[in-house]
């Protein structure tokens, strides 16, 4: 991956069819909104995305003649559509912008191939019956915000008042369950064959030969060095395990070690799932070097091609060994009950312990979605795109909550991209000159529109079962929820609140949070959610403060409580003295007072960038009394129902993931099934899909 001109920043946790073609190329043109902002020199664009689009939506048709549903059509609109299922056969004529589509999952037997191609191949197990009817989508949605994800398990993600806080929780608890892991480690390395991993493949194909790899012996160098923190010391070409993995890039560092893009001169061929093997439990005894080796003898064979491969360098201190193990044990998990990865999260493909270090070796994927926004001439995304990531983003959390964990620190930088390439498009004069100097060379002077938005989820490095110990303090700041701030102890909620403001993010393009301290966070949150925080919550922070149940964080006093009135139980802030002046810095004053406004609008305000100034809501309105003052209000002409509609949902998802009280926040499983997913968009991160 080149580091040219990249910004890197860390912030730590703690479709062959014609255009004319049936479905949604004729669906979309005479009801679609006319160039919103794709240029007008672009029809020829329009025309050759609808024909994807055409295609991709096709493979998600249910098959008219084996079907017993009834064809997909045209479905009257009643009251703009919201909400309405009701017999389409009777009103094709009224609104043939709309066509019936009904969900089924992409790579199943009925799947096109070009959806296939742009999709994991898995067996599943769903039965048509089993999906959800969609509502009819009038707008092409990419791939990617169209799968469903079929809930399983009976971890219930809602947490209750009564569990808020795992009062019971633990060390030992945990440190007893890493002390009983049995490793049962996939050896192979095999999803590179796969066409889901096209990307790295293309990477792969590019790289050097493997001649030209394996670094010379002749000069005396030190391999595999170790700092005195325990760290990896990243030596470009350096090799181990036995010469098998070559050193090529580093490609992040954490608290946890390094992690570095290798060869992997001598992977495992087996690319099947059935042919996962145990691997022993590297932490029964301690490997050696010298004893480690490798068995492959089954399945290595001459036409092994080299790989490049993510290795997880976890540094060699205890402390850290100890936490990789209920990493290890959030990856057995996964992989034991995802082996295709069909749920977005990375998947380990095997682990070693290697001079005291766990190595933990996985799927080589692309920069992360907060490097893409880092070095873009525009960092919000398309909202096609901010829907297709929400999406696997919500799936996968879904995923994890069914099994029982809370990832703990999701954020941009722990979501990456399965394929870097994007489409760029001239930033105009005015946008460029007022870009910084660092983004105004990182961007190359482009808006960049990723051709896929397929991400993947990583770091499960803080991931934590949710009955075991539950430390007072995770996530990273920005993506923090109030209940943690408060101290009032933390379940699967806490995964929804950092969602949010990561989806938030991918619009706006900026942290919605960029704060470093708890006072200025709450004021914030109370800003953002435009009233305070409820009085039972605080109520349950003093409860618990006083009576010091649970885990604190040492300063949560000095902090957190002490900022709240025991009468009123309301934030006090601005800050005052005794004499009732306000001594909160000006700076701060500003930040919150002038940069935040309550999330709709703050929202709303960057959106309307790129769909004009008539883009309004009123909460107090049903979705079509807001539309109908849009319209008593506007010229049709500029008026666009179907941006009104989806960004109107989006805000009324976010809206529910900023629920304070965390036992009222939407669940993961709760979000999959908002009427925001039945929603598509034409804009342009559309238009690039699937371009190179
Ligand atoms: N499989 C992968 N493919 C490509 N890059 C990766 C992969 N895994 C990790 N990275 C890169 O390495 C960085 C650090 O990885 P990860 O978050 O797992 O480590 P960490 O030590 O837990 O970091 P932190 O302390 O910041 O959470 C990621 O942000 C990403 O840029």
């Amino acid at each position: 991956m080149s580091q040219h001109a990249q910004v890197k920043r860390k912030r730590t946790r703690t479709l062959d069819a014609a255009p004319q073609a049936m479905g949604v190329a004729s669906g979309v043109s005479p009801g679609m909104p006319q160039g919103m902002f794709l240029d007008n020199d672009a029809d020829p664009v329009i025309g050759e995305m609808l024909a994807r689009q055409s295609a991709l939506l096709q493979g998600n048709l249910i098959d008219t003649h084996f079907s017993d549903e009834p064809a997909p059509r045209a479905l009257p609109q009643s009251t703009l559509g919201f909400h309405s299922f009701t017999d389409a056969r009777d009103d094709t004529e009224q609104d043939d912008d709309l066509i019936f589509v009904k969900e089924q999952p992409v790579g199943g037997p009925s799947s096109s191939s070009a959806v296939a191609l742009d999709q994991p191949q898995f067996d599943h197990h769903y039965t048509a019956k089993k999906f959800k009817k969609q509502r009819t989508i009038s707008l092409p949605q990419l791939p990617y915000a169209k799968l469903l994800y079929e809930a399983r398990g009976t971890v219930p993600h809602r947490q209750n008042d009564d569990d808020l806080l795992h009062l019971s929780g633990s060390s030992t608890k945990t440190i007893d369950g890493n002390r009983a892991v049995t490793l049962n480690v996939v050896r192979s390395v095999s999803p590179l064959t796969s066409q889901d991993h096209a990307p790295v493949l293309k990477r792969m194909a590019a790289a050097p030969k493997i001649s030209k790899l394996v670094p010379s012996r002749k000069k005396k160098k030190k391999f595999f060095q170790t700092d005195k923190e325990g760290h990896y010391v990243f030596q470009q070409n350096d090799v181990f395990c036995n010469n098998r993995f070559i050193v090529k890039e580093l490609l992040g560092q954490g608290t946890f070690g390094k992690v570095v893009q290798c060869v992997d001169t001598a992977p495992p061929v087996s690319p099947h799932v059935s042919d996962f093997q145990p691997f022993e439990d590297p932490f029964a005894e301690s490997f050696e070097d010298s004893h480690f080796d490798l068995d492959y003898g089954h399945s290595q064979s001459n036409d092994s091609q080299p790989r490049l491969v993510a290795v997880k360098i976890i540094r060699a201190v205890d402390r850290y060994r100890e936490a990789a193990k209920t990493e290890l044990r959030v990856l057995k998990a996964i992989i034991e009950n995802d082996s295709t990865g069909q749920y977005q999260c990375l998947l380990l493909r095997e682990c070693f312990d290697y001079k005291n270090h766990i190595c933990l070796v996985t799927d080589l994927f692309g920069k992360s979605v907060y490097d893409f926004m880092c070095n873009n001439g525009c960092p919000r995304f398309p909202g096609s795109h901010v829907q297709a990531i929400s999406k696997q983003l919500i799936r996968s959390v879904c995923f994890l909550h069914d099994l029982g964990i809370i990832h703990t620190d999701l954020k941009p930088e722990n979501v990456l991209l399965c394929d870097e390439s994007y489409v760029g498009k001239p930033l105009s004069p005015q946008t460029y000159s007022s870009l910084s100097p660092r983004r105004k060379s990182a961007c190359g002077g482009e808006r960049r529109f990723l051709t896929n938005p397929e991400v993947k989820l990583i770091d499960f490095g803080s991931a934590v079962f949710h009955n075991e110990f539950h430390p007072a303090i995770i996530s990273t700041r920005h993506y923090r929820a109030p209940e943690i701030v408060l101290g009032l102890g933390w379940s699967f909620p806490c995964d929804i609140w950092s969602i949010g403001c990561v989806l938030v993010e991918l619009v706006t393009g900026e942290s919605l949070y960029p704060i470093h301290e708890n006072l200025e966070h709450m004021a914030m949150m109370q800003r953002f959610n435009g009233r305070p925080f409820p009085p039972k919550i605080v109520e349950n922070m003093f409860y618990k403060a006083d009576r010091k149940l649970g885990n604190m964080s040492p300063d949560l006093n000095s902090t957190v409580i002490k900022h709240f009135d025991r009468d009123t139980l309301a934030l006090q802030w601005p800050e005052r003295n005794k004499k009732g002046e306000i001594i909160t810095k000006e700076r701060s004053m500003k930040r919150i007072l002038t940069s935040c406004d309550r999330l709709d609008k703050y929202i709303l305000q960057k959106v309307r960038q790129d769909y004009g100034d008539w883009l309004t809501i009123n909460w107090d309105l049903s979705p079509e009394d807001n539309w109908a003052l849009l319209e008593s209000k506007y010229d049709e002409q500029v008026l666009d129902r179907e941006v009104f509609l989806f960004w109107y949902w989006f805000l009324d998802l976010c809206k529910k993931m900023f629920e304070f009280d965390p036992t009222k926040r939407i669940t993961a499983r709760e979000a999959i099934g908002h009427e925001w997913f039945n929603y598509g968009i034409l804009d342009e991160g559309i238009a690039s899909f699937g371009k190179v």
